[in-house]
């Protein structure tokens, strides 16, 4: 940790904010990471359903574990109870190159937290593959990205302290380092901005981040927080006019319309 309270990680270090899936954050119960391997909840060819790269055929590897908890998570299998053995990077990269798809989507959980994404990223790299990571922005590394792509948590992200004392906690904490995001956002090649909006309450919140980050509207997207096509389409009444008169692009979450919300999709 920094002075700022930000984290950073050089390259094979261990994940000091790694925190189990119960109320013990922190607690060693996981094995550390190593730089060669780590814990993948799936794998799935499919399209991306979010962002400007929406309807590209794209290679998803979704990270187990992460150092947020989001009370909405729609994949809480890679967050509140990870699942998901270890895999090595050799293996990952061999499966993303055997299948011949050029485009590979990291996620999680949060893919920032083992230290073995960036040995899968310079491998990706250097076979020519399109490289995005769907991350909370809150994990510093260097790696090569094609598309940096950040969901920054608001606070209404916060899970209920009365049901998760340690974790509201943690994930308030944790949740916005404006700095982090700044740096991830300059290295990339690329990046994008995404909000999860609940309710109109997050607008000042979430303006005042864009505010902060200093990036234009066009690299803003705004997603409906919602799992089912009905809960995107009650959402849109009032939150897609907000966003196009803003001049933010406005993101349903075309994986949802496309398959419904299926593991594997
Ligand atoms: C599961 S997250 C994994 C990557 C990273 N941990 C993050 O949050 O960006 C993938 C994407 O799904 C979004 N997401 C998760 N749950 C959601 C929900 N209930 N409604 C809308 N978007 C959601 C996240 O904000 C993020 O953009
Ligand atoms: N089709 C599809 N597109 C996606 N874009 C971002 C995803 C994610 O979970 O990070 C995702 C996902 O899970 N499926
Ligand atoms: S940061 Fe991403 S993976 Fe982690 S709990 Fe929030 S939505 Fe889920
Ligand atoms: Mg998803």
């Amino acid at each position: 940790m920094t002075s700022t309270g930000e984290i950073r990680f050089s390259h094979a270090s261990a994940d000091p904010t790694r925190g189990s899936d119960d109320e013990m954050p922190g607690s060693d119960r996981e094995m550390p990471s190593s730089s060669d391997e780590l814990r993948i909840s799936e794998t799935f060819v499919s399209r991306q359903g979010e962002g400007k790269l929406t309807g590209v055929e794209s290679y998803f590897v979704r990270t187990s574990g992460c150092n947020l908890r989001c009370w909405f998570c729609d994949t809480p299998y890679a967050s509140w109870k990870p699942e998901g053995d270890r895999q090595s990077v050799a293996s990952i990269v061999d499966q993303i190159r055997q299948s011949g798809v050029q485009h590979v989507v990291l996620t999680g959980g949060e893919p920032m937290l083992p230290s073995a994404i960036e040995a899968i990223c310079r491998q990706l790299r250097e076979a020519e593959i399109h490289i995005t990571i769907e991350t909370a922005g809150t994990i510093d590394r260097e790696l090569p990205c094609d598309l940096m792509s950040i969901s920054p948590k608001l606070s209404a992200s916060t899970p209920a302290p009365a049901d998760h004392p340690r974790w509201a906690q943690l994930h308030q904490q944790r949740r916005m380092p404006i700095g982090v995001m700044r740096r991830l956002i300059e290295r990339a090649d690329d990046f994008q901005v995404k909000f999860v909006i609940d309710s109109a309450a997050e607008y000042d919140e979430c303006l005042s981040v864009i505010d902060e980050l200093g990036v234009r509207p066009a690299d803003v997207w705004i997603m409906p927080q919602g799992v089912t096509a009905e809960a995107m389409d009650a959402a849109a009444l009032w939150l897609k006019p907000w966003s196009d008169e803003r001049g933010f692009q406005y993101c349903d979450r075309m994986q949802i319309r496309w398959y419904g919300n299926r593991r594997g999709t």
